[in-house]
C-alpha cells in the first residue's frame, strides 16, 4: 500500500514564549454547518502547542487562531471566508425562474467574491448531443439484452390502444385474456423460479404500460388454467382499476363520450391523466442523473409508477409478477412537508394508511385535491439494475418531476436510484427504517462544501463532500378502495355496536319496569341482557378474517428514491487520501449522531467527480464518495424513542396504577442507560471496523 498522503498539515503556529496556556474548549473558529472546524485551503491548518515548548500538539484552523488572537510570528493576515455550499452541475429548470435554477458553481477564489454563472452562458456539447438524440432516436438501443426498444407513445395512449386490442384476441375466453396481463418474472431480481406458462406471456423487460402482447397466447392445460384463475383472483384487486379503464376504453369506441363511466377510487384523476399524457418512456442511454435537491415547493406528493414488469412486486415467490397497464399510485410518506397540514393542500402521509386522504373522499373531492398535488411520474419500464442486496434491488429509474420543474437538457426525465424491498416483512422493515433515517438526516450530510474539515480524531484535513446520497422521498402504494372499504367496515361495526347497546338498554329498561316478561328471561338467541354485555365481538372476528390485512408479499414494495452515487469502492486500490476521505464520512456520520450498523466496502460508493462540473468532464481522479444502505442505521433520539414506545403499550397514561408507574420509571431508566451504552459502544466498534475495511491505521481508535 502506498504512503502517498498529500493532505497534510505543513505549518506550525509560532507560540509567544510568554503566551497563555491554551484552554479547552478551543476557539470556535469558522465551521461548516456540521459544526466541524473548517479551513479554505490546506494552508489554513496549523499545528499548535498548548504552551510554548510543550511536546503535545493539536491542530487549529486559521480562523481559530485569529479568534485566539496571538500572532507572535506576525503571520500575514488572510481574508476570512465562510464555507461555500457547492452546486452540482445544474440540471433542473423552472421556466422563468432564474434565481434558483440553472446556476453553474461559481468556484472558489480567495475571498468568495465570484458570482454563479448561468447555465446557458456555457457552451454545452452534452446538451446538444442529448437533445439531438431525444429528437431523432425514435428507437434508442436497449440497455438490457432482452429489452425491446422504448417508444415515444404516451403511457395512457398506449394503454388504451392495447386495451382496444385485447378483445380482438381471437375469441379467447376471459381467463386467457387475463393471463396475458402477466409477464415473466425477472430472475435477475427474484432469484426465484418461473412457471412455463408465465414465459408464454413474456413481454420482456423494457416495456411501457402498453406492454400487452397483441399476439394470441398458446393453449394452456387445464391445471395451468386453474392456476391462472387463482393468480388472477389473487391480484384482481390490484388490476381492478385497470380493468375499469379497459372497459372504459372499449366502451369509448362504441359510445358517446358524454356517457357516465363508473369510476373507482383508484382510477386516475384528470390531473393525474394529464401528468401521464405527456409521459414518455425513459431513454436510459441519455438520461442524466439528478444531483440537485428537489425544492420543497415542487417535491412530489404523488408518484405515478409505470411498472409493467412488476418490479415493485419484487420477488413474489410463485409464478410471475403481474404486469400493470396503468400506473400505480404511490404517496409520499417522508419527507413530511409544511403544506401537508394546510387546509388547501391537506395530505395524509401517514405511513400506515393506504389513503392519501384523511377521510373517504367523493370523486369531486378526489379530483379537486389532485389538482393541488405535486404529481411526478416514475418510469420503471426497462429500468437497469444498479445493484442488488440481500433485502432489496436498486434500479436506475426515470422520473419526471412535477410541473413546472423540467430540465436544462430538454429531456423531461432525470434519473434516480429507486430502492425496492423484497417481499418479506424484514425486507420491508429495513426499507422503512432507511426511509426514516434519510428523513432524519440533516441537510449538511447531503451537501458538499468547498475547503476542508478537521474531523476529530483525524490528524489531517479532509474534503467536505456529502456523506450520503440526496433523498428524493419514501413513498408507499395508495389503495383508496381498500381504505374506503376498511373505513366503511369500521363504521358498520360501530353502528352495529351502537344498535346492540341500544337494544340492551331497552331490554334493561323493560326488565326494570317489569313490562315484558319474555324479555326478563332470555331473548331469541337465548342470551340475557347481562350476558350480552360480555359480547366478545364475534362479528368483528368474522370481519377480521374476511378482510385480514394483506400479506406482505401481496403489497407492492414501498419505494425509496435516492441520488445515484456510483459503484462500490475497492479501498485496497485507493490512495491514502481516498481511504481517509471515506473514513472521515463514517466519523462525520457519528458526529451527527448516526450509526450505520452495516459498514462494508459495498456500502460506500464512488463516482467520478467533482459534481460541480458537467458529467463529461468528471474523473475518478477526483472522486466523490457516499455511504449508502441505512436499513440497519440508528439515530440516537429515534433509538431512545423506540424504548419509550414500550410505555405506550402499557396503556393510556391517565390510568396508570402505582405499579405501572414503577414499571414506566424502570423502562425509562433502562431506555436511557441502553441509549448511553449504545452511544458509547456502537460508534466505537463501528469506527474500528471502518478503519479495518478501509486500511486506515494511523489513528488511536
Ligand atoms: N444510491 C445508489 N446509487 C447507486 N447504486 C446504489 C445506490 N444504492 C444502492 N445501490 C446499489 O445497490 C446495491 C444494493 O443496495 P443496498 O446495499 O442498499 O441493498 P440492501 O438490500 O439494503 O443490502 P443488504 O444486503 O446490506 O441488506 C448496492 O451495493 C449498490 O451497488
Amino acid at each position: 500500500m502506498n504512503s502517498d498522503r498529500e493532505r497534510v498539515i505543513l505549518h506550525e503556529w509560532p507560540r509567544d514564549p510568554d503566551g497563555p496556556t491554551v484552554r479547552e474548549p478551543p476557539p470556535q473558529g469558522v465551521r461548516t454547518p456540521n459544526n466541524i472546524p473548517w479551513g479554505h485551503t490546506l494552508d489554513d491548518f496549523y499545528w499548535i502547542r498548548p504552551f510554548p515548548g510543550a511536546k503535545l500538539k493539536s491542530i487549529w484552523t486559521r480562523s481559530m487562531l485569529d479568534e485566539f488572537g496571538e500572532n507572535f510570528g506576525e503571520q500575514p493576515g488572510v481574508p476570512q471566508v465562510e464555507p461555500r455550499r457547492l452546486r452540482p452541475w445544474p440540471l433542473l429548470k423552472v421556466p422563468n425562474d432564474d434565481a434558483l435554477f440553472g446556476l453553474v458553481d461559481e468556484t472558489c477564489n480567495r475571498d468568495h467574491s465570484l458570482k454563479p454563472r448561468r447555465f446557458h452562458a456555457v457552451k454545452s456539447t452534452v446538451f446538444e448531443s442529448t437533445k439531438e438524440k431525444i429528437e431523432w432516436s425514435a428507437e434508442p438501443a436497449p440497455m438490457n439484452d432482452d429489452a425491446p426498444p422504448a417508444t415515444k407513445e404516451s403511457i395512457l395512449e398506449g394503454a388504451v390502444k392495447s386495451q382496444d386490442r385485447l378483445p380482438e384476441d381471437d375469441g379467447k375466453d376471459d381467463e386467457s385474456a387475463m393471463a396475458e396481463v402477466f409477464v415473466q418474472a425477472d430472475d435477475n431480481i427474484t432469484g426465484g423460479f418461473v412457471l412455463e406458462s408465465s414465459i408464454e406471456g413474456e413481454t420482456g423487460d423494457r416495456q411501457n404500460c402498453t406492454g400487452l402482447r397483441s399476439t394470441s397466447p398458446k393453449k394452456r392445460d387445464v391445471k395451468t388454467n386453474m392456476m391462472w384463475r387463482q393468480v388472477v383472483k389473487k391480484f384482481s384487486t390490484t388490476i381492478a382499476s385497470d380493468l375499469n379503464l379497459m372497459i372504459k376504453a372499449e366502451d369509448d369506441t362504441k359510445k358517446d363520450e358524454s356517457e357516465v363511466i363508473v369510476e373507482t377510487h383508484d382510477d386516475l384523476t384528470p390531473a393525474e391523466r394529464q401528468a401521464m399524457e405527456s409521459f414518455m418512456t425513459t431513454d436510459y442511454e441519455t438520461v442524466q442523473k439528478l444531483e440537485e435537491r428537489i425544492p420543497e415547493e415542487y417535491f412530489p406528493d404523488i408518484l405515478l409508477v409505470n411498472d409493467p414488469s412488476g418490479f415493485t412486486m419484487s420477488d413474489v415467490p410463485f409464478l410471475s409478477r403481474p404486469s400493470r397497464m396503468l400506473p400505480v399510485r404511490y404517496k409520499r410518506v417522508w419527507p413530511k412537508l409544511k403544506r401537508d397540514g394546510e387546509p388547501a393542500t391537506l395530505f395524509n402521509n401517514d405511513l400506515h394508511c393506504p389513503s392519501a386522504f384523511h377521510w373517504t373522499p367523493t370523486q369531486t373531492e378526489r379530483y379537486a385535491a389532485s389538482e393541488c398535488r405535486r404529481i411526478a411520474t416514475l418510469d420503471l419500464s426497462g429500468a437497469p439494475l444498479l445493484g442488488k442486496g440481500g433485502h432489496s434491488a436498486v434500479r436506475k429509474a426515470g422520473i419526471r418531476l412535477p410541473v413546472p420543474l423540467t430540465t436544462q437538457t430538454g429531456d423531461p426525465h432525470v434519473s434516480v436510484a429507486a430502492k425496492l424491498a423484497f417481499s418479506l416483512s424484514e425486507d420491508r422493515e429495513l426499507l422503512e427504517n432507511e426511509g426514516r433515517i434519510y428523513d432524519t438526516f440533516p441537510d449538511h450530510l447531503q451537501e458538499s462544501y468547498c475547503g476542508y474539515n478537521l474531523v476529530a480524531s483525524m490528524d489531517h484535513p479532509v474534503p467536505v463532500g456529502a456523506c450520503v446520497p440526496k433523498f428524493f422521498g419514501y413513498y408507499v402504494p395508495v389503495q383508496e378502495e381498500e381504505e374506503a372499504s376498511r373505513r366503511q367496515e369500521a363504521l358498520n361495526r360501530i353502528k352495529k355496536e351502537v344498535e346492540r347497546r341500544r337494544e340492551r338498554e331497552a331490554k334493561r329498561e323493560a326488565k326494570k319496569i317489569g313490562v315484558d316478561e319474555a324479555v326478563e328471561s332470555t331473548d331469541a338467541d337465548g342470551k340475557s341482557a347481562e350476558e350480552e354485555d360480555d359480547y366478545s365481538g364475534e362479528d368483528d372476528e368474522d370481519n377480521f378474517y374476511e378482510h385480514s390485512p394483506l400479506q406482505d408479499e401481496e403489497i407492492r414494495s414501498p419505494i425509496l428514491l435516492l441520488e445515484e452515487c456510483g459503484t462500490p469502492i475497492e479501498p485496497e486500490e485507493f490512495s491514502e487520501d481516498e481511504r481517509s476521505e471515506c473514513f472521515s464520512l463514517v466519523l462525520r456520520l457519528h458526529h451527527a449522531d448516526f450509526v450505520h450498523n452495516s459498514l462494508y466496502p459495498r456500502n460506500i460508493l464512488r463516482q467520478p467527480g467533482p459534481l460541480t462540473v458537467r458529467p463529461s468532464e468528471r474523473s475518478l481522479k477526483t472522486p466523490s464518495f457516499r455511504i449508502i444502505d441505512f436499513g440497519r442505521g440508528e439515530f440516537v433520539p429515534l433509538f431512545v424513542e423506540k424504548f419509550l414506545e414500550i410505555l405506550w403499550r402499557l396503556g393510556p397514561p391517565m390510568v396508570w396504577t402505582r405499579e405501572e408507574m414503577e414499571r414506566v420509571k424502570e423502562v425509562l431508566e433502562m431506555g436511557k442507560e441502553e441509549a448511553v451504552r449504545w452511544f458509547n459502544d456502537s460508534p466505537g466498534s463501528e469506527l474500528r471496523k471502518a478503519a479495518r475495511i478501509l486500511y486506515v491505521n494511523d489513528y488511536q481508535l
